[in-house]
């Protein structure tokens, strides 16, 4: 296992390109004018400016200064593509001035120049795209979300689940999972399994479990860390494995040992898989698609990759299957519950779509939290006072996290400032008016989260690292839809409840282990495609 690099790429498609900006906040006013791309009728969107929230009118007319004040598409500013080249070229090292890895630059740059809302026309193999940064106009559109919204999905695995592998995704309507699904079939699969997963007890009843990883990985620190009491270059890699263990026991029921060594087990096979689908998810999407043409080396090792988490997902299902039927009043799972409410194949591939996007998600927003914490001792206080008042030296409880707020506002606002998910997509299913322009059916509309969490519109005092905006909303002003780490609505983050659990518990242990600081040059964030440090995190860990 020492030598399986676990690099984990997210690869949910939720976001990657940035966008850029419209031009005027229409956010308050208080009528707009949407045409139904299907039907043609146009129907009245009322907002209210107190709540934010919408209705829609049945009355299928619009005054004409209305209809005459939205403009078309075609005067969305943005960049020019350029002919053939459309906008990819800006996308070439050296010549073009974009970079994906430093997307949030970009995006930060076209909203500038731009607006609130800027389209992204002419990129080579992928629909237009329209960059939102009006937080109140997010509000709007997901508030207006039909019962299955369509999130852009990663093509590669969109193949694997429905042309490669379709005759085990395919072979139910309702059992393809929600990874890179839509429609009816992601509808009827996220309404069985989020009646499991999100249900009020699902993450609480790991409390105990969850705590064990955590102190196992606690352990190992103070065994790998240098004499100078530093965390390895490898530090991120680390914490893949932690995030890992913590899944397979929710999604899985097992330990999977990936903070200890198991050469050639199952396990390792897993922990191979995973590793190998996040080193070339990144590559197969972000780089040219030659995988569309013919099944290129990298292709090859993805697909075998993902048919081993299936195949390992698969057996474990069908372990907890027996067990299940053995000992029908046996101690509770989620994947016993899944098992039982929905069957085994939903269960399988259920939990094969948890470990496709929740790993690398939890990861990096816990060494993220941690590098963060490192910079701040006196946050590293307030917060170790607040955790030791709660707990009293006990282990932790379902419950206890209720009781630090502090604790709570820390995780948000490292996730205000440094999203994983610097943004969230939708693909509109009917023409829409955003900003104040119609927006075409079939447009990749990306909310752009990092720039919205880091403006001064919508916090105040953006720039600052401050916990304390969270619990006191008189004096800090903030927009509800600026900031949305998992997303919102029908499609939000179906893990997220799992991952509140594994992000608190792992900071409770670590701030009650060590006073944890950093002593080298400040690290700058990548889009990797996550959201994170780039370079080594070496946490001085002292001993509490
Ligand atoms: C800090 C950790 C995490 C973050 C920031 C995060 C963020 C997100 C976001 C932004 C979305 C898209 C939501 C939307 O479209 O509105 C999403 C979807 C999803 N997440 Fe997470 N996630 C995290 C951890 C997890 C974990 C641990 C799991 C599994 C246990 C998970 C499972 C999922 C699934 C299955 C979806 C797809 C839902 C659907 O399309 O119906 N996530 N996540």
């Amino acid at each position: 296992m020492a030598s399986s690099r676990v690099t984990m790429r997210h690869s949910l498609n939720i976001v990657r390109w940035p966008l850029r900006v419209c031009k005027r906040r229409l956010a308050s006013q208080q009528r707009a004018v949407a045409t139904d791309g299907e039907t043609g009728k146009i129907s009245h969107l009322q907002i209210c400016p107190a709540k934010g929230h919408r209705a829609r009118s049945t009355q299928a007319v619009a005054p004409l200064e209305s209809i005459a004040s939205v403009k078309p598409w075609e005067e969305v500013p943005g960049p020019r593509p350029l002919p053939l080249l459309g906008n990819t070229w800006r996308f070439i090292p050296y010549i073009g001035g974009y970079s994906v890895e430093h997307v949030d630059k970009v995006c930060l740059s076209l909203r500038q120049e731009y607006g609130d809302c800027v389209k992204m026309e002419g990129l080579l193999g992928r629909p237009d795209m329209l960059f939102v940064f009006d937080a109140s106009e997010v509000e709007r559109v997901f508030r207006g979300e039909d019962s299955a919204p369509h999130r852009p999905s990663m093509p590669s695995l969109n193949y694997y689940k429905h042309t490669l592998r379709k005759d085990f995704f395919g072979a139910e309507k309702d059992c393809a999972g929600v990874i890179a699904v839509h429609g009816d079939s992601w509808s009827a699969f996220r309404t069985k399994v989020s009646r499991v997963a999100l249900s009020a007890g699902a993450a609480a009843q790991y409390t105990d479990q969850v705590g064990e990883v955590a102190d196992a990985f606690v352990k190992r620190l103070r065994k790998i860390r240098n004499e100078r009491k530093e965390t390895p270059d490898d530090f991120l890699n680390e914490v893949h494995k932690w995030s890992l263990e913590s899944l397979g026991l929710i999604a899985l029921d097992t330990r999977l040992g990936c903070l200890e060594q198991h050469e050639g087990s199952e396990t390792q096979q897993l922990i191979d898989a995973v590793n190998t689908f996040f080193l070339c998810v990144g590559e197969l999407e972000l780089k040219a698609p030659w995988w569309r043409l013919y099944p290129t080396a990298m292709f090859k090792r993805y697909v075998a990759a993902l048919d081993t988490i299936l195949s390992v997902t698969q057996s474990h299902v069908s372990r907890a299957l027996k067990e299940c039927q053995a000992n029908p009043n046996g101690s509770k799972s989620l994947l016993q519950d899944l098992v039982s409410a929905a069957g085994p194949r939903v269960a399988a591939v259920a939990a094969l779509d948890m470990f496709l996007v929740g790993i690398d998600t939890t990861s990096n927003a816990v060494a993220s939290t941690l590098y963060q914490l490192s910079l701040r001792p006196d946050v590293q206080e307030k917060l170790y006072k607040e955790i030791s008042g709660v707990l009293q030296g006990r282990p932790i409880r379902p419950g206890d996290v209720n009781k630090m707020p502090y604790l709570k506002a820390c995780i948000k606002e490292v996730l205000r400032m440094y999203p994983v998910v610097i943004g969230n997509g939708r693909q509109l299913s009917k023409d829409t008016v955003i900003c104040g322009y119609n927006i075409p059916k079939g447009t990749q509309v990306i909310f752009q989260h990092y720039v919205m969490g880091n403006s001064d519109d919508y916090f105040t005092n953006a720039s600052q690292f401050c916990p304390e905006r969270w619990l006191q909303r008189s004096i800090y002003k903030h927009h509800p839809f600026a900031s949305l780490p998992f997303g919102f609505g029908k499609r939000m983050c179906l893990g997220r409840r799992f991952a509140e659990l594994e992000i608190n518990i792992i900071i409770c242990k670590m701030v009650q282990s060590f006073q944890m600081e950093y002593h080298h040059e400040p690290l700058e964030y990548h889009v990797h495609p996550m959201y994170t440090p780039n370079g080594p995190i070496r946490l001085k860990l002292i001993d509490r």
